[in-house]
């Protein structure tokens, strides 16, 4: 690379060029991500929308003794590339490779890890009440989407700020956009000249609307912006994609985030299978239930495209709900609906389900309301890395009373599962994993009569061992118990009630090797060892799963494999657990 970027090692050298070059720099930052997400895939469109707000920043403020706190991160590659880490943006989002969003380990212009969204207000003021008490001096500035301000968090953060008198300066970066097009009241309001009166209400000092594409003007707002001693607002307009056609014109997909991709005859090809996902299975069984129950009500927060809800957003746009980013409330929103009668599906990833957990229990299973959770992504997610992974559902969710939880293993379990969830009187959670679905050996092909229990994939005539499995892992079980003599496959199917039956039969086989795709710590395992201390039953029991570390980024069948969650792995544990030769 030659260029000015090859010059940049350290925001420092943006400082150090003539103004007059800086266009160019956003030129060659613009030609860099494009260049690094064709190879390797990210989130590109996000990032191609704040080149030149991030050099503003870099030029006005000094990282790191000045934090730069930008909500999720996902829009940080420009930031990346001018802090150091270029000639290692090759293996962003691999393993091993410059993490997804940001991170304080990777580097100290990271002024904050996130990943989830709608926490940068609260950090960046934590930050400056931190100085302050400790005698430190620095400015710290939160760049936050429109998408972050449905969230509650980010209100919070605001109403602290506002009454705190702490110089925080907040970057509204408004593209008009969260994944899909931004909702509720918020987008309007942004619009309007009221924008100014509501930030000025909350206390802070507001500049803008800014076109953040003009770096003279973004300059000398976040000038003004730096030399404040109240809370401000800079209201930066930015426009998702900027400067990539094909991102330009497919916000929803290209524009936020997409695979690697290459051109070809023209045209820009993605390098994706055909294939089918849980997501897409997920909501072919949800528009089966909505055709034929005027009860159903589906709820996600800002997860449209990803949850596969967008055609059925079109064409029932009033029982199909985005609620913007707001965890907590989709929970309690849910709760509200099956408290009127409804029977509302919430759909949502398991690492942001995170953000609900006391609305699962205090609004909805307290009183065991009939709210169905398609947790999504559940397991390893590969290239979005520690924040993302679903790892604690199954744990967190076991404990709560009175809610049901169970994983299909193939697409064809979805719907019976969907349709014993909805016709049950309480809470249920249906758990599955991000990518496609697997094919389906013919025994495991379930009728649409209620899902009952666990389920024996494979019963050895004279039983050694039991591959005690939940979700899709059951396939991968299948396969090492077919290669083994005596081994025996048990799909547990529903965590929660446990079918005590079935497990208490597979403890005959003397060896037991629990397998699932979450963490061991509380999860299907412990489950099952909690039963067998309770019926004073000893088989020989190993555990296996995600472990207790957070797991980074990288390629989900790599990281499964090295987990032993595939046959190979699970032969090689069994084996060792017979005191076999692995
Ligand atoms: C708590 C949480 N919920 C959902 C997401 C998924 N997500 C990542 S970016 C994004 C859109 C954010 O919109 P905005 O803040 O406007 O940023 P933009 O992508 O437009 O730059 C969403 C919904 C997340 N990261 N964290
Ligand atoms: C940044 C963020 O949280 C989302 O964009 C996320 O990366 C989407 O993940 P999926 O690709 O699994 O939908
Ligand atoms: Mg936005």
């Amino acid at each position: 690379m030659t260029g000015l970027l090859s010059g940049i090692h350290s925001p420092a050298d943006v400082r150090a060029l003539p103004e007059a070059e800086l266009p160019r720099l956003c030129e060659e930052l613009r030609e860099e991500i494009v260049s690094v997400c064709g190879r390797v895939g990210g989130h590109l469109g996000a990032s191609l929308g704040v080149v030149e707000l991030v050099v503003a920043l870099h030029r006005v403020f000094h990282s790191p003794q000045d934090a730069l706190v930008f909500d999720v991160g996902h829009q940080a590659y420009a930031h990346k590339l001018l802090t150091g880490r270029r000639e290692r943006m090759g293996t962003l989002r691999q393993a091993e490779g410059v993490a997804p969003f940001l991170d304080p380990r990777e580097s100290p212009h990271d002024a904050f890890a996130a990943g989830h969204a709608c926490t940068a207000v609260s950090a960046a003021l934590g930050m400056l009440e931190g100085w302050s008490v400790l005698g430190r001096k620095g400015h710290a500035v939160a760049i936050v989407g429109d998408g972050a301000l449905t969230g509650g968090l980010t209100f919070e953060g605001l109403n602290n700020a506002g009454g705190a008198h702490l110089p925080l300066v907040v970057v509204l970066n408004d593209n008009q956009m969260s994944i899909s097009a931004n909702v509720g009241a918020i987008p309007a309001l942004l619009r309007t000249r009221e924008a100014r009166a509501f930030f000025e209400g909350l206390g802070f000092t507001y500049l803008g609307p800014v076109d953040g594409h003009d770096l003279g003007a973004l300059l000398s707002a976040l000038r003004e912006a730096r030399a404040s001693s109240r809370p401000v607002v800079v209201h930066a307009m930015t426009q998702k994609g900027r400067g990539f056609p094909p991102a330009e014109a497919d916000l929803q997909t290209r524009g936020h985030a997409m695979g690697p991709y290459e051109w070809r005859d023209g045209k820009l090809v993605r390098s994706r299978g055909g294939q089918r996902t849980f997501s897409e299975a997920f909501a072919t069984a949800l528009a089966d239930a909505l055709a034929k129950d005027p009860r159903v009500v589906v709820v996600t927060p800002a997860m449209l495209e990803g949850s596969a809800l967008v055609e059925l957003k079109t064409r029932y746009p009033d029982r199909v709900h985005d609620v913007g980013i707001a965890e907590q409330h989709a929970v309690t929103f849910c709760a509200g609906l099956a408290r009127a009668g409804a029977r509302p599906v919430c759909a949502i990833y398991s690492t942001f389900l995170q953000r609900s957990f006391d609305q699962v229990i205090h609004d909805v299973c307290l009183t065991g309301l009939p709210v169905v959770f398609a947790v999504d992504r559940a397991g390893l997610v590969g290239a979005d890395g520690a924040t993302h992974q679903g790892a604690y559902d199954v744990s967190s969710l076991r404990a709560v009373p009175g809610l049901g939880l169970m994983a299909p293993v193939v697409g064809e379990d979805i719907p019976p599962m969907l349709a014993t969830a909805l016709a049950a009187p309480g809470p249920t959670v249906i758990r599955f994993p991000r990518g496609t679905l697997p094919s389906p050996p013919p025994e495991l092909r379930l009728d649409e009569a209620s899902v009952k229990g666990a389920r024996w994939v494979l019963r050895a005539q004279a039983p050694r061992l039991t591959l005690v499995t939940l979700g899709p892992l059951a396939l991968a079980a299948l396969e090492a118990a077919k290669a083994e003599a005596g081994w025996s496959v048990l799909d547990a199917r529903c965590v929660s009630p446990l079918d005590s039956e079935a497990l208490l039969a597979a403890a005959d086989s003397g060896h037991v090797v629990v397998v699932e795709e979450g963490s061991t710590r509380g999860g299907l395992g412990s489950a099952v060892l909690e039963l067998y201390a309770a019926h004073g039953r000893t088989p020989r029991v190993r555990l296996m799963g995600m472990p207790d570390v957070f797991m980074p980024h990288g390629d989900a069948r790599v990281q499964r494999a090295a987990l032993g969650l595939d046959a190979e792995g699970m032969r090689r544990a069994g084996r060792e657990l017979l005191g076999e030769r692995p």
